[in-house]
């Protein structure tokens, strides 16, 4: 039977990646975008702003928001603090099933907490379920008419604190209109855009970096 994309994109990273080494995970999937298939992975360039945005941080709790094959879960993670954590929320069991693979083999089970379902079921559950009080970063990256609801629906569930970071992907390309709206023009955040490229190609993307103010 025909193998699916997410399935090529690990067999690409157990057969370049050194097991336990996040860092050839990362370069491995980027290689196979660039010269083998085309995936939706936040990227090499747009992951360099990721990178310095988690370093500044320096997040103990961190959720994201679609995980797909866990190609920003392991970039994040590879960042965090000793005892920092992040909650990676995807609903397709089958991304599921790769992305932790992908993490298996980057050796980041214990700092990555994978889980299957639909950012607006969960979101309200998440305190109770994982003892998280707050969130000092998220990371917007699954369907794009869902940053803004489930950016609402994080404030109603008092899940960001004074000086969260929001950081969210593609909302130039594809775009997250709504989400920009409201996002800059909201009194509660302060908010600056990250120009970059779409991943693996030349198309014009960004970063939008956003700070709850309270
Ligand atoms: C509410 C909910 N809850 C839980 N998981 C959820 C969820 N909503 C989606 N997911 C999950 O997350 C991933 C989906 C990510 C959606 N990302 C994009 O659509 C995307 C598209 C492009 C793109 C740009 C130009 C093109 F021509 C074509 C595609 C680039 C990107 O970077 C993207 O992120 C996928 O794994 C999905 O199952
Ligand atoms: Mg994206």
């Amino acid at each position: 039977t025909q193998s699916t994309r997410p399935q090529r994109l690990l067999a690409a990273v157990q057969k370049n990646a050194t097991r336990g080494d996040p860092r050839s995970v990362v370069l491995a999937i980027d290689q196979f975008c660039r010269q083998k298939e085309w995936a939706m992975n936040v990227g090499d360039e747009k992951g360099c702003i990721l990178d310095s945005v988690v370093s500044e941080v320096n997040p103990g709790a961190v959720l994201e928001l679609g995980t797909y094959c866990g190609y920003s879960a392991v970039r994040i993670a590879c960042l965090l603090p000793p005892h920092g954590k992040i909650i990676t929320l995807e609903f397709n069991p089958d991304n599921a099933a790769i992305a932790r693979q992908v993490i298996a083999w980057a050796g980041l089970e214990e700092k990555i907490q994978l889980v299957v379902g639909a950012s607006g079921d969960w979101i309200p559950k998440i305190k109770e379920q994982f003892g998280v009080k707050t969130f000092d970063l998220v990371f917007l990256d699954h369907w794009k008419d869902r940053y803004l609801p489930d950016t609402k629906l994080m404030e109603e569930c008092g899940l960001l604190r004074e000086g969260s970071i929001l950081l969210a992907d593609n909302v130039i390309c594809p775009g997250t209109p709504d989400y920009l709206e409201y996002i800059r023009n909201s009194p509660r955040y302060k908010s600056q855009y990250f120009k970059s490229h779409l991943e693996y190609t030349k198309v014009e993307d960004g970063l939008e970096k956003s700070v709850f103010l309270g």
